[in-house]
């Protein structure tokens, strides 16, 4: 049985019978119709998936990885802020008329930022120090950035990652803010599973430990029954990921990167409906 599923229900069935609404109060999302999309949740998620024992994939829907390294690599590699740039439609409803999502994830992550080594962006300076400095606690990103909140569509919710080497083995926290349990739970782990992967490929270390830390984590009002559904199903083992062993530099991996082998789940009917 999938860990990464495992892991889910009991994040959702805590949430759905501990948890807190907030039907009397005033929301930011809505529905496509314009209705206030409400929320369910739990405040202060800590998981943990160990990425030597399994890859963390959901089996009780059809997870669509692929779309999510697209979406990694659009902000980690690409460092683009702009939908063109993507062949899903994910970010669709968040773009302006040239397609831009503002200052937002990618554009944070190419922002060069000045070292006694020379100019950096976020993530040359990660893989610098996986590298050169591997005892350094100092390795991390972070893409909310107050001074340009103002100019960002949607305020980033998977914000920062924490990267720590120990012995051989890279290990990272994933910090999110907030976290749409249904749409991107699943979502969001496997893609930066793949990132720690792909990191610990690149700089000769052993991918270890994927810590995800949520603040609020939530399940929309429309989405409950469909939750309801996953519940009673039963997890399939969960795939082998296979990274392709050649690739040695960050820049030069792409979707095709990434393989599942004997990735089996359960279909699911209906679409998931995305709050805006
Ligand atoms: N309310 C909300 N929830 C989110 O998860 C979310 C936002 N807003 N806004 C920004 C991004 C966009 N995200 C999204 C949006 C849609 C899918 C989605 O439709 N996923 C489908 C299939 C994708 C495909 O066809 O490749 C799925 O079944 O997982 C995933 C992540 C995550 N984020
Ligand atoms: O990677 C992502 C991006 C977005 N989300 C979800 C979390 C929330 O449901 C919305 C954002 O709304 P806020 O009011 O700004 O919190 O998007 C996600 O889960 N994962």
């Amino acid at each position: 049985m999938s860990k990464a599923d495992q892991i889910f229900l009991a994040n959702c069935q805590e949430i759905l019978s501990r948890g807190t609404w907030d039907t009397h109060l005033p929301v930011r999302p809505r529905w496509e119709d314009g209705t206030p999309a409400h929320t369910v949740k739990c405040f202060g998620l800590v998981n943990r998936y160990d990425l030597r024992e399994e890859f963390p994939i959901q089996t009780i829907r059809r997870m669509y990885l692929k779309s999510a390294v697209e979406e990694l690599l659009w902000i980690w590699q690409k460092k683009s802020n702009n939908v063109r740039a993507l062949s899903t439609g994910i970010w669709d409803a968040w773009a302006d008329e040239t397609g831009s999502i503002g200052k937002a994830y990618g554009y944070q992550m190419g922002v060069k930022h000045r070292y006694p080594e020379g100019e950096m962006d976020q993530v040359d300076r990660v893989l610098y120090d996986l590298k050169h400095n591997p005892s350094s606690r100092r390795i991390l990103t972070n893409l909310y950035n107050h001074h340009d909140l103002s100019e960002m569509a949607l305020y980033p919710c998977a914000y920062s990652m924490t990267f720590n080497v120990t012995g051989n083995t890279l290990n990272a926290i994933l910090h999110q803010r907030s976290q749409d349990m249904l749409t991107a739970n699943g979502w969001n782990v496997m893609q930066y599973a793949v990132l720690v992967h792909m990191l610990a490929q690149v700089s000769g270390l052993e991918a270890g430990e994927l810590v995800h830390v949520i603040a609020d984590a939530h399940i929309y009002d429309r989405h409950v029954p469909l939750v309801e559904e996953l519940l009673g199903r039963t997890p399939y083992p969960a795939p082998r990921l296979r990274l392709d062993p050649a690739v040695t530099d960050f820049y030069a991996f792409t979707p095709d990167s990434v393989q599942l082998e004997n990735y089996r789940y359960h279909p699911l009917k209906e679409k998931i409906p995305v709050a805006i």
